[in-house]
């Protein structure tokens, strides 16, 4: 019991950086968890090169860290990037074009999971948007109660760009941070804001002219809250954002059916696939490979 205790006080204490859901190529953690000592505060970061696409494994990793930050008393959280261009580019495009079908249900399965841990997470949360965010990425962003971000950057949900509609609670997400008006311009033309255009709406709170910067902004928000009670605080938020969680909870079948037998739908496959291929076309004309 003793020992427990103290193992548990060390744990507080030390940072802890955490490898676990490791990238089955590589065996690198998909992301690292490391809590400040002094500050109690966890920074979660997404490690999954080249540009932290979600797949289920990332996804799962994420949820995870959630569940450990909420559980070891840490007062707040900062989701950030490894990676110094790109935060999160969204949805792995691997798992949608050509996807096998069982393995399509676990990854949507999963994507609701994870923005439903994200949204309800229990100490507050913020994202040091370090680079672009783009749809999926945007999406994890607007979960959190607070973001910052660098300039030179590109935010927001595009999925009509590349032939998508939205799903409904991940409109929502935007809902939650931009006037209903603009939220419907921006989602239908799929509008990629920069950096300043998105403060200037209010997608983001904050620019930091680094990520150190942006961290330390990211911090002195979760500070504001020291004179909450913790326990006052979360319920206050979980009873805020109830209304647009329940939108999903109570029907994550029907969400699942309706999004496979979109994702599913020849039009969608064939605009996928000639996406990805003019993704992959530019990555190769950056690298000289073409
Ligand atoms: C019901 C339907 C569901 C609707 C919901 C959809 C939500 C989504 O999130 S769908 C995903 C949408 N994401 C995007 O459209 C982002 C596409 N990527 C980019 O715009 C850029 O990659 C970037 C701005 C994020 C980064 O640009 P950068 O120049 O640094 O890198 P690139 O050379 O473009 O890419 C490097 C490498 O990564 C591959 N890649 C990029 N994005 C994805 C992705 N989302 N999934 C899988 N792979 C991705 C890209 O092809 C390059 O790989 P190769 O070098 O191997 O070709």
């Amino acid at each position: 019991m003793l020992r427990s205790k103290i193992l548990n006080r060390i744990r507080l204490l030390k940072p802890v950086i955490d490898r676990r859901c490791m990238s089955s190529a590589s065996k690198t953690p998909l992301t690292l968890l490391e809590v400040d000592d002094k500050s109690g505060i966890a920074t979660l970061s997404l490690n999954r090169p080249p540009v932290n696409s979600l797949n289920i494994d990332l996804m799962n990793s994420i949820i995870e860290s959630i569940t450990e930050i909420e559980g070891n008393k840490s007062r707040g959280l900062i989701l950030t990037s490894a990676n110094d261009r790109v935060f999160c580019a969204g949805l792995d495009l691997n798992e949608l074009h050509k996807p096998n079908q069982e393995r399509l249900k676990e990854f949507w399965a999963v994507f609701q999971d994870v923005w439903l841990a994200l949204h309800l997470c229990s100490v507050p949360t913020a994202a040091a948007i370090n680079g672009h965010a783009p749809a999926g990425g945007c999406l994890l962003a607007t979960a959190c109660e607070y973001r910052v971000m660098l300039p030179q950057m590109t935010i927001g949900l595009n999925e009509t760009q590349f032939g998508y509609m939205a799903p409904k609670w991940v409109m929502l997400s935007y809902l939650s941070v931009l006037p209903r008006r603009l939220a419907e311009r921006a989602l239908t033309q799929g509008k990629l804001f920069t950096t300043a255009e998105a403060l200037d709406v209010g997608l983001v709170d904050e620019i930091a002219a680094s990520k150190e910067e942006a961290l330390a902004k990211c911090s002195t928000f979760i500070d504001s809250f020291s004179k909450a009670n913790p326990l006052a605080r979360s319920l206050t938020k979980k009873q805020i954002r109830e209304p647009d969680v329940q939108k999903l909870i109570a029907d994550r079948a029907g969400d699942l059916k309706e999004c496979l037998e979109y994702i599913n739908s020849p039009l969608l496959q064939d605009g996928l696939g000639a996406y990805f291929e003019a993704l992959k076309q530019k990555s190769r004309s950056k690298a000289g490979k073409s």
